[in-house]
């Protein structure tokens, strides 16, 4: 765990790039435990492709990141993408076990119980994901969130966690987050809605090429 006078992440004159082509220069960011950072710009500004860098699916070319005081991309944040990564031929709860495991945790039944009825789907546990609609797909992913704590992942990188969600979910969302902040985590999470919970906000648009 990171003392809390350290920032978890620096970003120090980092190029947010994708291949050969620099979309924004000498971004600058310290975020510390406690943080909620709202990460915003207008479509194509590059904020998808800064996290996926943090995340270390997209190379830092330029630039230095700095996790937990050592000049190194973030060990094992947890990314939530575009993508949601849930396997259309597993059930519900299946698919919320396996996206744990790649966290090291293995959930019990009462756990994953607990996760499925923070996201409001108790009862589909055994149900195939093929079944459900784009905000209940994307609420399997989400219920990760209930169970995971600084100790395991510090670092959220969030890319429009609140897409498809309804005001109830979104509302239960922004208090998961805080409280997941005063736990010692950090976040950094895209969305074009506002974010009430955010205490920070890194603007791409002020770094564009
Ligand atoms: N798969 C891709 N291959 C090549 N270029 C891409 C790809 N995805 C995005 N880009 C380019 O990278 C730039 C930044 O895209 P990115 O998805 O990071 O923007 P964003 O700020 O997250 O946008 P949005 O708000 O629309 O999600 C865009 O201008 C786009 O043209």
């Amino acid at each position: 765990m990171t003392a809390l006078n350290t920032p978890l992440l620096l970003l120090e004159e980092l190029t947010v790039q994708r291949g050969e082509i620099p979309l924004c220069e000498v971004v600058t960011l310290h975020l510390s435990a406690g943080s909620i950072c709202h990460l915003v710009g207008a479509n194509g500004t590059g904020k998808t492709t800064l996290l996926m860098q943090l995340a270390g699916l997209l190379p830092v070319l330029t630039g230095e990141v700095v996790y937990q005081g050592k000049a190194c991309l973030p060990s094992q944040p947890l990314y939530v993408s575009h993508q949601l990564g849930i396997h259309p031929s597993l059930t519900v709860a299946q698919n919320l076990t396996f996206l744990l495991n790649l966290y090291g945790m293995t959930p019990s039944a009462a756990d994953i119980d607990e996760a499925l009825t923070w996201v409001g789907l108790q009862g589909f546990e055994t149900i195939s994901s093929s079944h459900l609609s784009a905000g209940q797909t994307r609420r399997i992913t989400l219920a990760r969130l209930y169970l995971l704590t600084p100790d395991v992942t510090p670092l959220w990188l969030l890319d429009e966690p609140f897409t498809a969600l309804d005001v109830d979910m979104v509302a239960r969302m922004e208090d998961r987050l805080r409280d997941f902040a005063n736990a010692g985590g950090a976040i950094l999470m895209t969305s074009h809605q506002s974010v009430g919970v955010a205490n920070q906000v890194l603007d791409l648009t002020e770094y564009m090429v």
